[in-house]
């Protein structure tokens, strides 16, 4: 394992990335962020399209960005870019069959050869790609690259990992795949960073970070990003994000007396809630199913 020990928070104060438009003009792709991300931490990252969830990744990365000023603390995560993945997988592949990209990664982390092999198998294994191992990438699906890109990033065990929609380009058996392996890292220690558009997969109790026109515009749990804390309008739909069919209905539900605070989020709390419902909501909530067999 190549973690670093290290406790110490990363600490993001004043941050911000500027750049020039083709005619000249300043862009500012992020503002005055100030951040803090503990060793072991899952953050997600929201936003609309442009709002520059994109940017903080890399620089959470460690990636160096042109433009970029203010103050960047890496702590835990080490002076070593981290392993990151992004939505289109081409741009990142270095290797030319999965295989290679893995053991590419593993040499860029410094593993040693004798834990190589059995590191390489187990990742291909647990992404479903063994059978693919050797193929170049032209005989892959766009898919089966994300997967590629995420086993050589998730194999480095690194002390953070950021994934930048990276479920955007799944079916849904792969997503469910990739959750389960980002959620064993994050269990094992590893630091998440995960740019969702995805607002149904949110963990209730997860910290999230919104952004709207590169500033930080909400920091708390995804339950108050989705329902305020007696808000008028939730963080969510502030930052021009449609809510969630089912946060949507629970707000609903709340506002005829029917349910309370904590409003329910995830599958399970979604059970707990519905077997204290009548069975027309119930049925309301089964017609759009999927959120509910998930759990
Ligand atoms: N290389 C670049 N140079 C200059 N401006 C950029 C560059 N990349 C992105 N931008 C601008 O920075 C802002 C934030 O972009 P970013 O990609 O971080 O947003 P995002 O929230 O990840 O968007 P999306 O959801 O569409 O991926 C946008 O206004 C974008 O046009």
């Amino acid at each position: 394992m190549l973690r670093n020990d290290s406790q110490i928070n990363m600490n993001l104060s004043g941050v911000f990335v500027s750049g020039s438009h083709e005619d000249g003009s300043v862009v500012h792709r992020l503002e005055d962020i100030g951040l803090e991300v503990g060793p072991g931490e899952w953050l997600n990252l929201v936003g609309v399209n442009g709002s520059g969830k994109s940017t903080l990744a890399r620089l959470l990365a460690g990636i160096h960005l042109v433009g970029v000023g203010g103050v960047i603390e890496r702590g835990f995560a080490g002076d070593d870019v981290s392993p990151i993945v992004l939505q289109q997988p081409q741009a990142q592949l270095f290797g030319e069959t999965p295989r290679e990209e893995i053991q590419f990664a593993l040499e860029w982390r410094g593993v040693e050869p004798e834990s190589m092999q059995s590191r390489i198998q187990h990742i291909l294994s647990a992404t479903g790609l063994s059978a693919f191992a050797d193929k170049a990438w032209d005989q892959l699906s766009g898919g089966q690259q994300q997967l590629a890109a995420i086993a050589a990033s998730a194999a480095c065990e690194a002390p953070l990992m950021v994934l930048d929609e990276v479920t955007s380009m799944l079916d849904e058996a792969n997503r469910q795949v990739v959750l389960q392996i980002v959620k064993d890292l994050h269990k094992n220690g590893t630091t998440i960073i995960w740019v969702t558009q995805r607002l149904d997969e949110l963990d209730p109790d997860a910290r999230t970070a919104a952004l709207a026109g590169g500033r930080l515009v909400f920091n708390g749990t995804a339950r108050s990003f989705l329902f305020g804390d007696g808000d008028l309008i939730s963080p969510c739909e502030q930052c021009g994000l449609r809510l969630p069919y089912m946060a949507a209905m629970a707000i609903e539900l709340r506002r005829l007396g029917r349910l309370r605070d904590p409003l329910p989020v995830s599958p399970a709390e979604w059970e707990r809630a519905l077997a204290s419902l009548g069975p027309a909501v119930v049925q309301s909530a089964e017609k759009h199913g999927e959120f509910i067999e998930r759990g």
